[in-house]
C-alpha cells in the first residue's frame, strides 16, 4: 500500500508537507530526543519509499529484535505524532495537519503489522516449548486440559498467520473438555466456589477472544488491535495453565501415597512431584517456593513426654500447617520430624510470610496431651525456585533444590530455632 492509495492524496505533496513539519519540530537538529531518532528514520524511509519500504521495515524489525515492547513503541510514536501535530496546528495549515495524521495512522498500523508478524512465530515457538514441558510430565492428570489449550492456541495462531478466520478452533467454552469437566467433576473438587467462578471466567475469556480475533483477521487496518488480542490470549492461556496446575495439585494431595501417621504426602512421591512442578513452572513461567521445616528439640519432647506424645505433636503440626495452606499447596512428611512444603506460583516473600504464620500458629497452639500443655516450635528454610535457571530438569536438580532448602533450614536452626530463614 502506498500513501497515495491510503489517503487518496498525491504522495509527493503529502511527503513535502510532512517533511516540513518534521523539519519544524527539529527532527534534524538537537531539539528531538535521541529516543525518537529511529522512529524518525522510520518515518522518513516510509515517506521516501512508501510503507512497504524495506528500510522502514528494517528499523521496526530492529526495535522488535531489541525487545522494545509495542506499548513503548506506540508511546514514542504518539509523542512524535503529538509534536508533529502541534507544529502543524500552529502553522494553521489544514492540509499539513491531515498529512501528519494520515502518515502517522499508516505508519502505526504498518509497524503494528510488523510486530504481529514477528510475534506470531515467537508465540508459536513458546507454545511448542510449553507443550514439550507438559508432554514430559510423568503424571499429566488434569494437565491434559492445559495441553489441549496449548494445542488450541496453536490452531488460533495458524488461523491468524494464514489470515483465515474460518480455521479458528472451537469458540464455545462449554464445548471443550475442560469446560465440561469444570461444570461436573471440577465443581466437586474445587471447594471454594468463588475460585471455581474465577477459573470458569478465565476459561470463558480465552475462548471469548476468538470472536474479536475473527473480526480482526483479514482487516489490515486493525493490526494494533490484533497484536493486543494475541498478547492477551497468551497471558490468559498462561493464567489458565497455572490455574489448571493448581487444581491438579488438589488431585495430587488427595490421591498420592500418604504417610500413615500424619496423612500428609509421603516422601516416596517427592522426586516425581518436584520434577513435575519444575516442568509446570517452566510451562507457565512462574516461580514457586519450597519450604523445609523441622520441629525444634523434638528428641526432648519424645524423651520427656513419651513417643506417643511425640506422634501426637507431629499430627498436631500437620493439622496446623494444612489449615494454613491453600488447597493447591503440597505438603510432605519428609523425614522423622521434618516436613517439606511446595507453594506453586509463589515468590520468596510469599513463602516467608506463610512460613512465619505457620511458625506463629504452632507457638500459639501448644499440644494438649494427657492433661498437660506441651510447648512446640519449628524452624523453617524458604527457597524460591526459578525453573528457568536450570538448563535441564532431572533428579539432580531436585537434589540441588532439596539441599539448598535444607541448608536454609539449618541456618534457621543455627540462628536459635523457632524462626524462618
Ligand atoms: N514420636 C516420634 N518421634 C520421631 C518420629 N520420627 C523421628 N522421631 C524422633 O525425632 C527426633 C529427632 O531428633 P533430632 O534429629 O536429634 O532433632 P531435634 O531433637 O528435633 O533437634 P533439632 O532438630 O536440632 O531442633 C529423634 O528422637 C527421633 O526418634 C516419629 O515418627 N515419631
Amino acid at each position: 500500500m502506498t500513501l497515495e492509495e491510503a489517503r487518496g492524496e498525491p504522495a509527493a505533496q503529502l511527503c513535502d508537507e510532512f517533511l516540513q513539519v518534521l523539519e519544524a519540530i527539529g527532527v534534524h537538529g538537537e531539539a528531538l530526543p535521541a529516543r525518537h531518532r529511529r522512529l524518525v528514520d522510520c518515518v522518513e524511509h516510509m515517506l521516501a519509499g512508501g510503507v512497504e519500504d524495506g528500510r522502514c521495515n528494517a528499523v521496526v524489525a530492529e526495535l522488535v529484535a531489541e525487545k522494545v515492547p509495542f506499548v513503548l513503541f506506540s508511546y514514542e510514536l504518539a509523542c512524535l505524532r503529538g509534536a508533529a501535530l502541534k507544529t502543524a496546528i500552529d502553522a494553521g495549515e489544514v492540509a499539513t495537519i491531515r498529512a501528519v495524521q494520515g502518515a502517522f495512522d499508516i505508519l502505526e498500523e504498518r509497524c503494528a503489522g510488523l510486530y504481529v508478524d514477528h510475534y506470531l512465530p515467537v508465540l508459536a515457538r513458546r507454545n511448542h516449548l510449553r507443550l514439550a514441558h507438559i508432554d514430559g510430565l510423568s503424571d499429566k492428570n488434569l494437565l491434559v486440559h492445559f495441553e489441549a489449550h496449548l494445542r488450541w492456541m496453536q490452531a488460533v495462531l495458524a488461523a491468524v498467520a494464514g489470515n483465515n478466520a474460518a480455521e479458528l478452533p472451537e469458540r464455545d467454552p462449554t464445548q471443550c473438555g475442560f469446560g465440561r469437566w469444570l461444570h461436573s467433576e471440577g465443581s466437586l473438587l474445587i471447594r471454594d466456589r468463588s475460585h471455581r467462578h474465577e477459573v470458569a471466567a478465565l476459561h470463558a475469556d480465552l475462548h471469548g477472544l476468538l470472536g474479536e480475533l475473527a473480526a480482526s483477521i483479514g482487516e489490515r487496518r486493525r493490526n494494533r488491535h490484533l497484536y493486543a488480542l494475541l498478547k492477551r490470549a497468551e497471558l490468559i492461556s498462561l493464567d489458565l495453565g497455572n490455574e489448571i496446575a493448581l487444581i491438579n495439585n488438589i488431585v495430587i494431595m488427595s490421591s498420592y501415597n500418604k504417610d500413615p501417621l500424619t496423612g500428609l504426602l509421603s516422601r516416596r512421591s517427592l522426586d516425581k512431584v518436584l520434577i513435575n512442578q519444575l516442568e509446570i513452572a517452566r510451562a507457565t513461567e512462574l516461580t514457586f517456593c519450597v519450604v523445609m521445616c523441622d520441629l525444634d528439640h523434638f528428641k526432648v519432647v519424645n524423651d520427656t513426654y513419651g513417643h506417643l506424645a511425640g506422634d501426637e505433636a507431629l499430627r498436631h503440626f500437620a493439622e496446623l500447617a494444612r489449615a494454613r495452606l491453600r488447597q493447591s499447596d503440597l505438603i510432605f512428611r519428609h523425614g522423622g520430624e521434618e516436613f517439606l512444603i511446595v507453594l506453586p506460583s509463589s515468590s520468596r516473600e510469599q513463602g516467608l510470610g506463610l512460613a512465619e504464620r505457620m511458625r506463629a500458629d504452632l507457638v500459639a497452639a501448644p499440644l494438649r496431651h494427657d492433661g498437660q500443655e506441651i510447648a512446640l516450635s519449628a524452624s523453617f528454610g524458604v527457597l524460591e525456585v526459578h525453573p528457568g535457571s536450570y538448563p535441564f530438569i532431572d533428579a539432580e536438580v531436585v537434589r540441588d533444590i532439596l539441599r539448598e532448602a535444607d541448608s536454609r533450614l539449618y541456618m534457621a536452626k543455627n540462628k536459635g530455632r523457632n524462626c524462618v530463614v
